[in-house]
């Protein structure tokens, strides 16, 4: 079944459509004249090229030109958000993930496809409507946070770019533009898509412990799960010791999209007319929940606006829990018999981010996983002094230098943390993975002289043990044992 622009049919979510972000609890930013930036292309009738194409400084720095000022007027090609000019597309019915959206016509790489349209809102309202949209029994929701402070939601009020799908090999991508002054977002195709194809881009969805939704995208790359390769996902599901297997699937409770299929009885039960296309009762579609996932930009997708202070957005899309209402955590013993196409281990490269819990120095107790096996072991810590004392002097030396040299540089490490913490919680809200560079490298070097120093300790334990004569045995004294029991690997290896 397919459907145009513009048509409406039975079946298909009711949400009232706009091609503008409407602005309810602020007015759109009036931009100054001294904050357009106007571009110096000029248009030559025998290029038209010329007007506002790939080399326009607007273009290149993701702006829009502000009709009236461009050198170009009316032949300036860089009006695309505020003219429309989107790629031809046309809704259809997948299979098993609801509608989605096909192009229309061939689209060419980096082609501006379409934007993605809401009310813009503020963060507190987005949450806020997150719960009511949850308290309200809705299955999903479309809500994009556009910065730290506000967010877009497609739920009621939307383009057509709601209904594209996610592909964990996408042919379409996010981007960030600003537009008279304010920060709009596009679907931009990543290469040349054929007419016909359907239209996806990388949700790159936060999970945040709610139901696992199937990923039903097919790329032979499928990480298995909506949000499978966020942290929470990874968190939650896998064991991270390296001998270990991925934690089994078969204890995850599961949420397949396609019992979702508007044809299903759930939603039929509560599409109304096809005239009535503003929702008052927005049941049955978009909706986000407290603290099951959040859709963010995927780590490839641009964002070019402000590339310093600009924050990749965030895509509330949350599962209602299971039918039979009970809870989907993972470890709940709740078996569901269902198979998932996992790809290989991902692991998560957020280093700073974990290390606080990490790097306490206390045995920490370890979270115990089916099978026996644990996420988090605590590591046995070595009594250096324990160890010098069976040593020459030179040697014992040697080993107490070392490890107060490890010492300051895990306090270091751990000051280190604290300091950069409100960057770290930064990113950690508006971006999966990556905190800023100059932060990584201060973390990076710090990380390495730790390692160093244990290195360097450990290595000195190693040469000294087996280089140094042994003190005779009455010589030491440990914890008023002078038998000499916790030194059995000297006496073995003397
Ligand atoms: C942005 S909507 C896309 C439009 C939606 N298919 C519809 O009918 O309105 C996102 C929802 O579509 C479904 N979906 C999108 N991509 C999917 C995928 N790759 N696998 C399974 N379900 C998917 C999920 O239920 C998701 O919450």
């Amino acid at each position: 079944m397919f459907l145009h622009q513009g048509e409406q049919s039975e079946g298909l979510p009711p949400y009232k459509h706009i091609v503008r972000n409407e602005f309810s609890y602020r007015k759109h930013t009036k931009q100054k004249d001294e904050d357009i930036a106007v571009c110096v292309c000029r248009f030559d009738p025998n290029d038209p090229d010329s007007a506002c194409g790939e080399r326009c400084l607007n273009v290149l720095t993701s702006t829009e030109c502000t009709p009236g000022y461009c050198p170009c007027g009316d032949y300036c090609r860089n009006q695309r958000f505020q003219k429309c000019e989107y790629a031809r597309s046309r809704l259809f019915k997948t299979e098993g993930r609801g509608w989605g959206l096909l192009a229309d016509e061939n689209i060419k790489a980096g082609h501006f496809v379409i934007e993605y349209c809401g009310e813009v809102i503020s963060s507190k309202e987005a949450r806020r409507r997150s719960q009511a949209y949850e308290a309200e029994g809705l299955k999903d929701a479309f809500i994009i946070s556009l910065n730290g402070q506000e967010s877009i939601d497609a739920t009621r009020k939307g383009s057509l770019a709601r209904f594209i799908n996610h592909s964990c090999q996408p042919n379409c991508e996010t981007r960030k533009w600003n537009v008279l002054g304010e920060v709009r977002v596009g679907i931009f195709a990543k290469q040349d898509i054929p007419s016909g194809t359907e239209l996806a881009y990388d949700y790159n969805f936060e999970w945040y412990g709610g139901a696992k939704v199937r990923c039903l995208c097919g790329a032979g790359c499928c990480s298995g799960f909506l949000g499978a390769k966020s942290r929470g996902f990874q968190e939650a599901t896998y064991v991270w010791e390296d001998d270990d297997d991925r934690y089994s699937i078969e204890n995850i409770p599961l949420y397949d999209s396609e019992d979702d299929e508007p044809s299903s009885q759930f939603l039929q039960a509560i599409v109304p007319s096809r005239d009535d296309t503003t929702i008052e009762n927005s049941e049955g579609f978009m909706r986000s929940t407290s603290g099951h996932g959040t859709l963010v930009l995927s780590e490839s997708d641009p964002i070019i606006v402000e590339p310093l202070n600009s924050v990749p957005m965030e895509m509330d899309i949350r599962k209602t829990e299971a039918r039979d209402g009970s809870g989907f955590y993972p470890h709940a013993g709740k078996k569901v018999e269902q198979k998932s196409s996992l790809g290989p281990r991902i692991r998560s490269n957020s280093a700073c981010r974990n290390y606080q819990e990490q790097s306490n120095s206390l045995p920490k107790s370890s979270t115990q996983f089916p099978g026996g096996k644990s996420k988090n072991q605590a590591r046995t810590p070595v009594d250096v002094k324990l160890i010098g004392e069976r040593l020459s002097k030179e040697a014992c030396d040697e080993l107490l230098a070392y490890e107060e040299t490890k010492n300051q540089a895990t306090l270091h490490l751990d000051s280190l943390y604290n300091e950069i913490r409100p960057a770290i919680e930064e990113h950690e809200r508006d971006n999966q993975d990556s905190v800023p560079t100059s932060v990584a490298e201060r973390w990076i070097e710090a990380s390495c002289s730790k390692l160093k120093a244990e290195f360097d300790l450990y290595a000195s334990i190693i040469k000294n043990i087996s280089c140094t004569p042994r003190r005779p045995r009455d010589d030491v004294m440990f914890n008023g044992d002078r038998t000499g029991d916790g030194m059995k690997y000297l006496e073995n290896g003397g």
